[in-house]
């Protein structure tokens, strides 16, 4: 067997462009313009990046785009004070602090601070707490992409056995309380589980999203299974020349798509979906913050 491979790059953009359609019918129907506001504190150089690609998107999509750029030594004191200037800033309906943050600045408190209602990341308690309560929240960017990978794929998950292997706040809680919302039968795996091989080889849907190169094999995935690779990890690649890098997932690709179904590839899987759902969780904020109805599609 040779799994579907899904392709997470195609998927974006048409996500994207149905964010831009209703981004349009905003502006003509009730003379809104969405706004989203990015802050990178430090100068990792994969952060910039992504910073770069969710402004160019942001603009892309006719929404505003603002981004405030903060040095590695900025105090706790003066990053509360842009995200104050931000939650009271009625132009501004998204929010998002870019992680990781440098070590000297408290997460918790700096995420804590987003007016929930503006927390296009989702990471806030609040919403943290009305997901895992299966109330309307808003939805962390990478699980919701995700998701909407296997919706499209399969329709209904209902039923479905799911694996997910991670237990971050960011990727791998989030994505189990969004499958459990889909009637999937969820298990969460992690590095103590035992007899992780067979957990996973139970499971009709498989999300890895442990950070660990390549670390599950295909001799671990059920024949049919779908398997959606969630890690980003830069391995060396001295065969391309000298200082090169190749990116790989935490799925031993070759062999897993052997067995699977369906597979994300990494890069153009998950990755590309992580800013088109910013995108539309950014619509989203500002259709609540203004009594509209949401669109269909783009949210849990
Ligand atoms: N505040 C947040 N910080 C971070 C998040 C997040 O959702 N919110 N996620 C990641 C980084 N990230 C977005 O911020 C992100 C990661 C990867 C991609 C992507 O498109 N990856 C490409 C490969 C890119 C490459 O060549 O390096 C792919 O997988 O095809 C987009 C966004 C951590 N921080």
């Amino acid at each position: 067997m040779s799994a579907q491979v899904i392709d997470g790059k195609a998927f974006a953009a048409k996500v994207r462009a149905q964010v831009a359609t209703e981004v349009g019918k905003l502006a003509t129907e009730h003379d809104l313009v969405p706004g989203l506001a990015v802050v990178l504190v430090g100068e990792d150089p994969a952060s910039q990046v992504y910073v770069r690609s969710k402004g160019k998107m942001t603009v892309e999509v006719g929404m505003k785009s603002v981004e405030h750029r903060l040095d590695d030594d900025t105090t706790e004191a003066a990053l509360l004070d842009v995200i104050k200037s931000l939650n009271e800033d009625p132009t501004i309906h998204g929010i998002l602090v870019q992680l990781p943050l440098p070590k000297h600045l408290n997460e918790d408190l700096v995420i804590g601070s987003i007016d929930p209602a503006k927390d296009v990341d989702g990471f806030h308690i609040s919403n943290v707490g009305l997901l895992g309560t299966g109330q309307k929240s808003m939805v962390p960017c990478t699980p919701l992409g995700c998701l909407m990978m296997l919706r499209d794929h399969h329709g209904s998950l209902s039923g479905m056995d799911a694996v997910v292997i991670g237990r971050s706040n960011i990727v791998g809680k989030p994505m189990a309380q969004l499958l459990l919302g889909d009637s999937c039968t969820v298990t969460i795996a992690h590095s103590r589980t035992k007899d992780l091989p067979d957990v996973v080889r139970r499971a009709d849907i498989v999300v890895a999203a442990v950070g660990r190169p390549e670390m599950v094999p295909g001799d671990w995935i059920k024949p049919g299974a779908t398997v959606i690779d969630v890690g980003i990890n830069r391995l060396d690649a001295p065969e391309k020349g000298e200082g090169k890098t190749r990116l790989v997932g935490d799925v031993h690709y070759e062999s897993a798509a052997a067995v699977a179904g369906a597979i994300t590839p990494v890069p153009g899987g998950v990755g590309p979906m992580t800013i088109a759902c910013l995108l539309a969780n950014t619509l989203t904020a500002c259709c609540r913050a203004n009594g509209l109805p949401e669109p269909e599609g783009l949210t849990a």
